[in-house]
């Protein structure tokens, strides 16, 4: 397992793979990894011949006052992780090579965008389009991974390997989740114990959702309130939203009457954590 900084590297790497005839698996990650990493790796590893993880903090996906400087990172961490789950390179690039000096081509999308976290990340996805279709282009894999947890942003790369003409194809992975129902997330390193408790609202929230959608319940007002009324019960809890949209367009929907798909991001204490629930997985 090789810890790879330079892009020429990369590419070296991946035609002799090809040209051998082997297939190549892309997992793009800020690093961290944790076991939801894992699961994505896991899957790399299971149907390709070979899997790059990419391990790089992207500033151009943080707004000015989000967590770029605290963002945690532990690259020697991340690549025993990538060799245990049998991970062939990490690529792990400084700002500077994935951002050369006059950069300025970017890979913007409509209307996925404008909903959910892109509504208070108004910069986010422009920054993880523009990340996505480079490493795409330096890799250029036949498959990538992307976990359902950041389900908005699967959507969105979906949407847009398919307006772009990539030919690639996109996995989803299932949520990997701690014990008690918290979705994995590198951020959550940012809590502390009474925050770590107050986070269960999330998964407890969506379970909410799961057991009306189970039972028949097909309004989303309805099912959102029941929602908002138990994190708001948590005084270290603030909403940022709590939504059910169509799947397909990340749109408001009043009926659950098509893929949908629950999202939800909350703030515990100053640390923003997100959570969801796609109606198909029920
Ligand atoms: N709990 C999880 N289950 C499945 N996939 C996950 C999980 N957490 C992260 N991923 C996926 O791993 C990939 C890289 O995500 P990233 O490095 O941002 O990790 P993260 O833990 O989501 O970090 P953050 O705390 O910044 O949201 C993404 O496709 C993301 O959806
Ligand atoms: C896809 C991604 C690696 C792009 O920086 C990031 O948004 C993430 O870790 O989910
Ligand atoms: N997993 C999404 C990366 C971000 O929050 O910027």
């Amino acid at each position: 397992m090789k810890i790879v900084k330079t892009i020429d590297e990369v590419r070296r790497q991946v035609k002799e793979w090809k040209s051998q005839g082997l297939s190549v698996g892309l997992v793009p990650t800020m690093g961290y990894l944790h076991e939801g990493h894992a699961s994505l790796i896991d899957a790399s590893h299971r149907d390709n011949d070979r899997t790059v993880v990419s391990d790089f903090v992207n500033p151009m996906q943080f707004g000015p006052t989000e967590d770029l400087e605290s963002y945690p990172r532990d690259i020697e961490r991340d690549a025993a992780l990538v060799e245990e789950h049998g991970g062939d390179i990490i690529f792990n690039p400084e700002p500077s090579e994935m951002y050369h000096e006059g950069f300025s081509s970017f890979v913007d999308m409509d209307v996925l965008t404008k909903e959910l976290c892109g509504l208070s990340r108004p910069v986010h996805f422009r920054g993880v389009c523009t990340v996505v279709s480079k490493l795409f282009n330096i890799v250029q894999p036949d498959k990538a991974y992307f976990g359902k947890k950041d389900a908005q942003q699967l959507a969105v790369i979906k949407h847009m390997v398919d307006d772009l003409n990539m030919d690639i194809e996109i996995i989803g992975c299932p949520i990997v989740r701690e014990e008690d129902g918290l979705a994995k997330s590198s951020r959550n390193t940012y809590l502390n114990d009474k925050e770590r408790k107050a986070a269960l609202v999330l998964s407890q929230a969506i379970n909410i959702c799961m057991d009306m959608v189970r039972n028949g319940e097909t309004e989303c007002s309805k099912i959102t309130d029941a929602m908002k009324e138990h994190i708001n019960a948590e005084p270290l809890a603030k909403i940022d939203y709590v939504k059910i949209v169509d799947l397909a367009t990340m749109q408001q929907i009043p009926v659950i009457d098509r893929p949908a798909l629950c999202a939800i991001a909350v703030y515990i204490g100053s640390t923003r954590l997100i959570d969801n629930f796609f109606s198909e997985d029920i």
